[in-house]
C-alpha cells in the first residue's frame, strides 16, 4: 500500500469549501500537504535559491563571522542537529532569519517589511537583503493565507482568527544539505504553527507514518506544509505535528529553505474547545504562549533538563554564547 501513497495537495485557488476539506483531512492523517497555486512567482523562487547558494559558497571564515547568536536575528548555523533514531549529528548546514527578535517582543510588525526591526547583519553577498527581504514579505503573506484555510478548516470565528496570528512571528531558514546519504535532517517534528518549505528538484525529505517513513518528493510549482507542535497542541492533536527528516537518495547537494511560522508572539495559545464534528480525545490544558514555547524547545533542544527550561525570558540573555 505504501507506495501508492502520497500527501494531498490543497490548491490555495479552489472554492473555501473544498480547500478546506482537503487541508483538513491531509492534516489529520499527516500532518502535510502540497500546496498549489500559492502565488509565489517562479523567478523569485529561483532568485532566493541563487542567494542561499551564494551564502553557503562563502568562505568558512565568512560564514563563521556571521554564526547565530541571541544579539542578532539573523545568522549561520553549522548545522548540527542530533537524530534522535541513530543519535547520530546531521549534514545540514543552515542560514537563519527572524522577524521580531528571537528573545523580544514584537511590538510593531511592519507586514510589508517583516524583517524591519530585526537585527540583522547582512552577509557580503550583492542583492542577497533585498532578495531576502522581499521573500520574508511574500512568503509571509502566504503563510497568513494558509491560516486563513487552517482556521477555515476548524469552523474559527474572526476574533479568535485575530487573537493568534494578525502579527505571527517567523523564521526563514535557508538549508544546505551535504552531497552525502548521511541523514540530512534528523528526525523532528516543527515547533510552530505552519512550515512551509520550498525545495530544489533534489528529493530527500520523508515523514513518520503509521507504516513508516514515506517520502514526500519534490512536485513542480508545488510549495510542502507541515503542522507544528503548535498547531498540535491547539487541535488537541486532531492535526498532527508529524515526525519528518531529510534523508538524501543521491550524492547531490540539495537546497531548501523552511519558513517557520508561529502564532503571534505573545499570543496565549489554549487548546480548542472544540472543532465542529470532530469528537476531540485529548482532554483540555492550560495555554502557553508562543514565546514561552519556543523559548522552551529551543532551551530543550541544547540538550537542558525540562527544569532548566522554564519559560518567561522575553529579553536577550545577558552575554553566553547561543547553542542553537
Ligand atoms: O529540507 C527539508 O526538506 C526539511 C527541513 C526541515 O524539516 C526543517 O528544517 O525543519
Ligand atoms: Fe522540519
Amino acid at each position: 500500500e505504501t507506495l501508492f501513497q502520497t500527501v494531498p495537495t490543497v490548491d490555495l485557488t479552489a472554492p473555501v469549501a473544498e480547500r478546506g476539506a482537503t487541508l483538513r483531512s491531509a492534516l489529520q492523517r499527516w500532518g502535510f500537504f502540497y500546496v498549489k497555486n500559492h502565488g509565489v512567482a517562479t523567478a523569485l523562487v529561483d532568485e532566493q535559491f541563487a542567494a542561499a547558494k551564494a551564502v553557503f559558497a562563502l568562505p568558512t571564515e565568512a560564514k563563521r563571522d556571521l554564526t547565530f547568536e541571541p544579539t542578532l536575528d539573523i545568522g549561520w548555523l553549522a548545522s548540527q542537529g542530533l537524530d534522535e533514531d541513530s543519535g547520530k549529528l546531521d549534514t545540514k548546514e543552515g542560514f537563519l532569519l527572524s522577524t521580531n527578535g528571537l528573545f523580544r517582543r514584537n511590538v510593531s510588525l511592519d507586514l510589508q517589511d517583516p524583517l524591519r526591526g530585526s537585527r540583522l547583519k547582512w552577509p557580503p553577498v550583492p542583492g542577497y537583503e533585498a532578495t531576502m527581504r522581499r521573500w520574508t514579505r511574500e512568503l509571509y503573506a502566504l503563510n497568513q493565507k494558509l491560516n486563513e484555510a487552517l482556521f477555515d478548516a476548524v469552523g474559527l470565528d474572526a476574533a479568535e482568527r485575530h487573537r493568534l496570528a494578525s502579527r505571527p512571528f517567523v523564521i526563514v531558514k535557508q538549508l544546505r544539505y551535504a552531497p552525502t546519504r548521511d541523514l540530512g535532517a534528523g528526525a523532528h517534528a516543527d515547533w510552530g504553527s505552519l512550515t512551509v518549505l520550498v525545495t530544489d528538484d533534489v528529493p530527500g525529505l520523508e515523514i513518520l507514518t503509521e507504516d513508516g517513513w514515506l517520502p514526500v518528493p519534490p512536485r513542480p510549482d508545488c510549495f510542502i506544509v507541515n503542522a507544528g507542535d503548535q498547531v498540535d497542541f491547539w487541535t488537541r492533536g486532531f492535526f498532527k505535528s508529524s515526525n519528518h527528516r531529510v534523508r538524501p537518495t543521491s550524492h547531490q547537494v540539495r537546497f531548501s529553505t523552511a519558513l517557520f511560522a508561529y502564532f503571534d508572539y505573545d499570543v496565549l495559545v489554549t487548546p480548542l474547545a472544540e472543532i465542529p464534528e470532530v469528537n476531540l480525545s485529548r482532554p483540555l490544558s492550560p495555554g502557553i504562549t508562543t514565546g514561552d514555547y519556543f523559548a522552551f524547545k529551543l532551551c530543550e533542544s541544547v540538550g537542558k533538563a525540562p527544569e532548566e527550561c522554564r519559560p518567561s525570558v522575553q529579553d536577550a540573555p545577558q552575554g553566553g554564547s547561543a547553542e542553537l
